[in-house]
């Protein structure tokens, strides 16, 4: 990884994963620059969520390199990734429905907890206010989403509706004061009302945050137009364009492959 600069918080190279005998990435090069908005764009299959779990440790490379701050995380288990500061959504939700709101986002905060057996038990005090400390966390973030959140903060998951549980996991992801954070088709489940109100909601957050790094799979183009510095287009696990979005939208090889359109 010697051409990894101090520009580029994430970057693949030669990334490859194959399920038997379909390369689902192939030979991917990749760089996320530090504090942009990446869209990962493509047709249905072209790999777009590979990608993200193979960066985030869900499936193994089959060949290739990928660096996270200049480490190297290829053979890395998720948690560890996780602990370097990667952070996700999932196109489905996962939230623990029968827990509470608190349960769910408290998940998030593994990177930042000293959560050993010996702390848990003996030192109850310390678990104590740590447990609080997330819990004021929780809440200072999930009024900044909607500002009738922190008083369900106990409130079992299922009992939100549906742009809420959204927000309850982008919570998750954002407690553990990520570098990097995937966004894996923020608008699924949603109105078009609902994602966009969502995303602004998450784009506000990340300038509080002082320009957190997003990657975000998404097909609602005007969605990725509006909130992305950058697109890389993906298709049949290769990269077939990248820059800014008008420009990749206007490119005859990305208007065919995902357009359908030459
Ligand atoms: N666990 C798996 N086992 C076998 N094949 C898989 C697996 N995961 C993905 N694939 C295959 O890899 C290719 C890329 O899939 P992927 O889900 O990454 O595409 P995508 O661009 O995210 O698609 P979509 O836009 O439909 O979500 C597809 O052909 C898919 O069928």
């Amino acid at each position: 990884m010697t051409s990894l600069s101090n520009d580029v918080l994430l970057e693949s190279r030669g990334l490859t994963v194959r399920f038997g005998g379909l390369f689902a990435l192939n030979e991917l090069n990749i760089d996320v620059r530090n504090g942009e908005v990446l869209g990962l764009i493509g047709p249905n299959g072209s790999g777009k969520t590979t990608f993200l779990n193979v960066i985030s440790g869900v499936y193994s490379a089959s060949a290739g390199k990928i660096s996270l701050g200049g480490i190297d995380i290829t053979r890395e288990k998720a948690h560890n990734i996780s602990s370097y500061g990667l952070s996700r959504t999932f196109q489905r939700s996962r939230l623990c429905l029968s827990l509470s709101v608190f349960d769910n986002i408290a998940l998030g905060a593994q990177r930042t907890l000293n959560n050993g057996l010996w702390h848990n038990v003996v030192q109850r005090k310390a678990f104590a206010a740590e447990a609080r400390k997330i819990a004021e966390e929780a809440r200072e973030l999930l009024g900044v989403f909607n500002t009738a959140l922190p008083d369900k903060l106990f409130d079992p998951a299922i009992s939100l509706g549906m742009i809420d549980r959204r927000r309850v996991e982008i919570c998750r992801a954002l407690i553990g004061k990520p570098k990097l954070v995937l966004l894996d088709e923020p608008s699924a489940g949603m109105t078009h009302d609902e994602t966009d109100q969502v995303v602004d909601e998450i784009l506000g957050i990340r300038k509080s945050l002082g320009g957190l790094t997003i990657i975000i799979v998404e097909h609602e183009m005007g969605l990725i137009e509006r909130v992305t510095d950058r697109c890389v287009v993906l298709n049949y696990g290769k990269k077939i364009c990248e820059g800014k979005f008008r420009d990749v939208a206007a490119d005859p090889v990305v208007r065919e492959a995902y357009l359908g359109q030459a």
